[in-house]
C-alpha cells in the first residue's frame, strides 16, 4: 500500500522510445492527491503516450516513474491497475454492446466488460453502479441500452465504469471528442462537479483544446514533440507565449470566468 503522503504521480526524467522514435523525453511531473492536471499539445505530441505511462500499461524507456506510491520496476504493477481509471474512446469497447448502462457499470466493478447474469441482484453492487452513473449526471440512463446512447451519454457511461472501481487516479483521454457544443458544456459541468468532490480521484485530462478545461483543473502541462514546453498553474501556463510555443503558431489566449479560449493570430 502507498503511504498517505506519497504523491499520486511522480515522474522523473521519463522518456519513451519505440523503434528508434522518441515519443516522450525528460518528463518531470509530480501530482499530489486532489491535484488535477490538463495535458495539452498538438497531434502526435505524446499526450496519449504520457497517459499510458500513468496508466502503468507503458513502461518508460528512461527515467523513474511512480504511480500511487508504487515505483515502476520495483514492484508488480498489475494490482495497481484497479486503482487507476483510464477512459479513452480509442479503447472503445462500448460502441456495440447490447446491454443496459447499469449492469455494464456494475460489471466494471469486477473488471469485466460483459455483465454476468444476476450481477444486479446484489443490492450493494447495484447501488454502487447507480451512484457512479449519478456522479457524472447519468443516473437517468441506468436502464438504457448503451448501443442506443448518444456520444455524450456513452462518454458518461465510460467515465462511470472507471469511477465504479473508486480509482485514486482518473485518466481522461479527450473526453469531449465527438461532442457538439451543448454536449461539451453539459459534460464539462458534470466533470466540474466530479473534480470538486472531496476525496475524489486525482484527474489527468488530455485535450487539444483550451476550451475543454473544467474549472476544477488548476494545473496544465504543455507537450510538443514529446517534450514538456511548460507546466504549472493554468493562469501561468495558458498564456500566449507558452501556448504559441506548444502549438507552433502565434496564438492569443483569453481567460473569462475560469474558462480559456485560444485563437490563432494572423498577420494583417
Ligand atoms: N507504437 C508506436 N511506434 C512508433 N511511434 C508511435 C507509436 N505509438 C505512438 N507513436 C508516435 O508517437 C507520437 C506520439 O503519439 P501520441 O499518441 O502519444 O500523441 P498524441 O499527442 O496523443 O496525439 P493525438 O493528439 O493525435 O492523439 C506520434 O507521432 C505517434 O505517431
Amino acid at each position: 500500500m502507498h503511504a498517505e503522503a506519497s504523491p499520486v504521480v511522480e515522474l522523473c526524467g521519463v522518456g519513451v522510445r519505440v523503434d528508434g522514435a522518441r515519443l516522450l523525453h525528460g518528463v518531470q511531473l509530480a501530482l499530489a492527491a486532489g491535484e488535477h492536471l490538463a495535458v495539452l499539445g498538438p497531434n502526435g505530441s505524446g499526450k496519449t503516450t504520457l497517459l499510458r505511462v500513468l496508466s502503468t500499461y507503458r513502461f518508460p524507456s528512461d527515467g523513474d516513474a511512480s504511480v500511487l506510491g508504487v515505483r515502476f520496476g520495483a514492484a508488480d504493477l498489475r494490482p495497481l491497475r484497479a486503482s487507476v481509471g483510464f477512459v479513452s474512446t480509442a479503447l472503445d469497447d462500448l460502441l456495440h454492446v447490447r446491454a443496459d448502462a447499469l449492469p455494464l457499470v456494475a460489471a466494471a466493478r469486477r473488471g469485466s466488460l460483459w455483465p454476468a447474469p444476476g450481477i444486479l441482484d446484489d443490492p450493494q453492487v447495484r447501488a454502487t453502479a447507480q451512484r457512479a452513473l449519478e456522479r457524472v449526471g447519468a443516473g437517468h440512463l441506468a436502464g438504457r441500452r448503451v448501443d442506443t446512447l448518444s456520444q455524450g451519454e456513452r462518454q458518461r457511461v465510460r467515465i462511470a465504469r472507471a469511477l465504479v472501481a473508486e480509482p485514486a487516479l482518473l485518466l481522461l483521454d479527450e473526453p469531449f471528442a465527438g461532442l457538439d457544443l451543448g454536449g461539451r458544456e453539459s459534460l464539462l459541468r458534470d466533470l466540474d462537479a466530479l473534480l470538486d468532490e472531496p476525496g475524489g480521484p486525482t484527474t489527468v485530462l488530455v485535450t487539444h483544446h483550451l476550451e475543454e478545461l473544467p474549472r476544477g483543473i488548476r494545473r496544465a502541462l504543455l507537450l510538443r514533440e514529446g517534450t514538456v514546453v511548460a507546466q504549472g498553474p493554468v493562469g501561468e501556463v495558458l498564456r500566449n507565449g507558452p501556448v504559441s510555443a506548444c502549438f507552433g503558431l502565434p496564438v492569443a489566449v483569453e481567460s473569462v470566468g475560469g474558462r480559456f479560449t485560444a485563437r490563432a493570430v494572423t498577420a494583417t
